[in-house]
C-alpha cells in the first residue's frame, strides 16, 4: 500500500467473507437487504453492536458495486466480487476445497490451481480494503477459512496494526491438511496474525505441529488449554500466539426473546398447528452435507418402520436454510434429503398429518425461538462441525429447563455441553436408542440436564468469547 495514502478512521475492524447482511434481488428487479446465513454472523453481530467499528465483507451478490453503509454505530465496507471470483474463490477454493478438507474429507476436496490463484487475488482485495479502513494502530480481526492469507498480506501493507485471526470451522488433523498443495502458503498466511484462535485445543495443537513441521519454526510443545495456556510460534522478529476460544451465543438476548409472552404463546400455537402431537422433534441447520440431516432422518425412518415411534403422535420439524446452492454436493444433498422426507411421509403420514414438516427457507428469529420452546427433543447430529450454535441457542432459550438435546460428539459444542445426550451419528442403532432415551427421559433428570446446559451457555456466552480473544490479542 502507498505510504502516502491516508489511513482510515476505524480503530476496530472485522474482516469476514460476508457482511452481516446480503443484498437480495426480488422478482420485480428491486433489491433489499436480508440477514446473511450462518453462525459466524449470528455470533459477531452482538459483538459489533457493543464495540463501534467497521465490518469489511462481501454483500453476497456478484458484480455489484455497493457504497459503504452506516448502520447505527457500525460501518459496513463492501468488497465487490465478480461472478468469476464467486465461482473460483467462494464456491470453488473455499467451499469445494477447504470446506471438505477441513471437515474430515466427508466429500473429496477438489485441488484446482486456477481456484487457488483466485483465492490469492481475492484475499488481496480483502486485505486492501481492511488496510484502507483501519486507523493507525487499529485492531483488525480477520475471520475464517475464506481469508487465511489476509493476516500476512495485511501485515505487509500495514505493519502498525494488531491483527487477530479466528477459524470458525475445525482445523483438520495433520495428515489431512498435508494433502493441500498450498499448505505452506496457508500456514504462512495465518502467521501474519498476532493471535490465531480456534474453537478447540485440538485445532490449535494441530496448527502448532504444522508450523514446526512444514516451516521448521520454533513452537511451544505444551498442550493449549481452553481460553488459557496459549501456544507460541517464535518468528525472527515477533511471536505469534495460538489459542482455543470456543464461540457461543448471546444468551441474555435469547433469554429475553424466549421469555417474551408473544413468543411463549407462539410456541403453544405451533404445537396446536402441528396437531398437538405427544412429541415434537426439531432439526435446524444450513443445508450442508456436514450437518448429518440425512443420518437423523434415517434414524427417524427406522424408528417409525420398527414401530418404536408412533406416527400418530410424533412430529418432526426440519428447517433447512438454503446454502451454497451452486456447489455440486449441496445440490445432491438437497435432493437426497427431500427424497428421504417424502419417503417417511409417504410411508407414515396421513392426509393433513405429515410426520416430517420440512421447510427449505430461513425463518424469522422469533419463530425460530418459538420452535425451540415447542420442541421436546432437539436433534443436532453433524458428522463434523466447528461449533454448532443451534445447540447453544436451544440450551439458552430453554429457561423452563424443559426439552432435551441430542448432540453429535463431532460438533465442537460437545466439548462443553455435557448435559446433552451425546451420539455418534454414524452409529445408527446408537442414535436411534438415544433419541428414544431422550424422548422418554425422566422429567426430573431431564430438568437437571437442561439446567446444566442452560447454565453452561449463560456463563460462557459470545461476549465472554470475544472478550477472551480480544483480551489475549491486546493484553492490558
Ligand atoms: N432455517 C433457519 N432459519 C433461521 N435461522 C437459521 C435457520 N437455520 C439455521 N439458522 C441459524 O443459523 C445459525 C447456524 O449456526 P451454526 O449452527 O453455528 O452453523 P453454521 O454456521 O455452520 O450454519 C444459527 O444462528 C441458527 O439459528
Ligand atoms: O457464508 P456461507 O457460505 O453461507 O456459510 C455460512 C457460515 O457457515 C460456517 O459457519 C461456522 O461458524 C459457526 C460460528 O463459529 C460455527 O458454529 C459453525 O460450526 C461453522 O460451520 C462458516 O464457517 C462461516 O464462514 C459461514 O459464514
Amino acid at each position: 500500500m502507498n505510504d502516502e495514502a491516508p489511513h482510515g478512521t476505524s480503530d476496530f475492524v472485522v474482516v469476514a467473507n460476508r457482511l452481516p447482511v446480503d443484498l437480495e434481488t426480488l422478482d420485480d428487479g428491486t433489491t433489499r437487504w436480508k440477514r446473511s446465513p450462518g453462525g459466524l454472523v449470528t455470533a459477531l453481530e452482538p459483538i459489533l453492536d457493543r464495540h463501534s467499528g467497521s465490518w469489511v465483507g462481501w454483500p453476497g451478490v456478484p458484480d455489484t458495486k455497493v457504497e459503504p453503509i452506516v448502520s447505527g454505530k457500525l460501518h459496513l465496507y463492501p468488497v465487490e466480487l465478480s461472478s468469476g471470483e464467486v465461482t473460483h474463490y467462494y464456491e470453488g477454493f473455499s467451499n469445494a476445497t477447504l470446506w471438505p478438507l477441513y471437515h474430515d474429507v466427508l466429500v473429496a476436496p477438489v485441488f484446482d490451481r486456477g481456484w487457488w490463484h483466485t483465492y490469492v487475488d481475492v484475499n488481496r482485495h480483502f486485505a486492501e480494503e481492511a488496510a484502507r479502513t483501519a486507523a493507525e494502530g487499529a485492531t483488525v480481526w480477520v475471520q475464517d477459512y475464506q481469508l487465511q492469507l489476509v493476516p500476512r498480506l495485511l501485515r505487509e501493507m500495514r505493519p502498525d496494526l494488531t491483527i487477530g485471526f479466528f477459524l470458525h470451522i475445525p482445523f483438520p488433523p495433520v495428515e489431512l491438511f498435508m494433502q493441500l498443495p498450498w499448505r505452506k502458503e496457508i500456514v504462512q498466511g495465518l502467521l501474519g496474525a498476532d493471535l490465531i484462535g480456534f474453537h478447540l485445543p485440538g485445532g490449535a495443537n494441530n496448527f502448532l505441529f504444522l508450523a514446526s513441521r512444514l516451516l521448521g519454526l520454533d513452537t511451544t510443545t505444551a498442550g493449549v488449554g481452553v481460553r488459557s495456556a496459549l501456544g507460541e510460534v517464535r518468528l525472527e522478529d515477533r511471536v505469534v500466539r495460538v489459542g482455543a476460544f470456543p464461540i457461543s451465543v448471546d444468551a441474555r438476548q435469547l433469554i429475553d426473546e424466549a421469555t417474551a409472552p408473544a413468543v411463549v404463546a407462539r410456541a403453544a400455537e405451533i404445537r396446536r398447528e402441528l396437531g398437538n402431537p405427544r412429541r415434537v422433534l426439531l432439526g435446524v441447520d444450513r443445508l450442508d452435507y456436514t450437518k448429518g440431516i440425512d443420518l437423523r432422518l434415517e434414524a427417524l425412518g427406522e424408528l417409525l418402520d420398527e414401530g418404536r415411534l408412533d406416527p400418530s403422535d410424533t412430529v418432526m420439524v426440519q428447517l433447512a436454510t438454503p446454502s451454497r446452492e451452486r456447489v455440486e454436493h449441496y445440490v445432491k444433498m438437497r435432493s437426497a434429503i427431500e427424497e428421504q422426507v417424502s419417503h417417511i411421509n409417504g410411508d407414515h403420514g396421513q392426509i393433513g398429518k405429515p410426520v416430517v414438516h420440512y421447510l427449505y427457507q430461513p425463518v424469522d428469529r422469533r419463530e425460530l425461538i418459538a420452535l425451540y420452546l415447542a420442541a421436546d427433543v432437539m436433534l443436532v447430529t453433524p458428522m463434523r462441525d466447528g461449533m454448532n450454535l443451534v445447540a447453544k441457542e436451544y440450551a439458552a432459550c430453554r429457561t423452563d429447563f424443559g426439552g432435551a438435546l441430542v448432540l453429535s460428539e463431532f460438533a465442537g459444542a460437545a466439548a462443553e455441553l455435557r448435559g446433552a445426550y451425546l451420539v455418534n451419528p454414524h452409529d445408527l442403532d446408537g442414535m436411534k436408542n438415544t433419541i428414544i432415551e431422550a424422548l422418554e427421559q425422566d422429567p426430573d433428570q431431564g430438568r437437571r440436564r437442561m439446567t446444566r446446559l442452560h447454565e453452561q451457555v449463560v456463563e460462557h456466552d459470545v461476549h465472554r468469547w470475544a472478550e477472551s480473544f480480544l483480551g489475549a490479542l491486546s493484553p492490558p
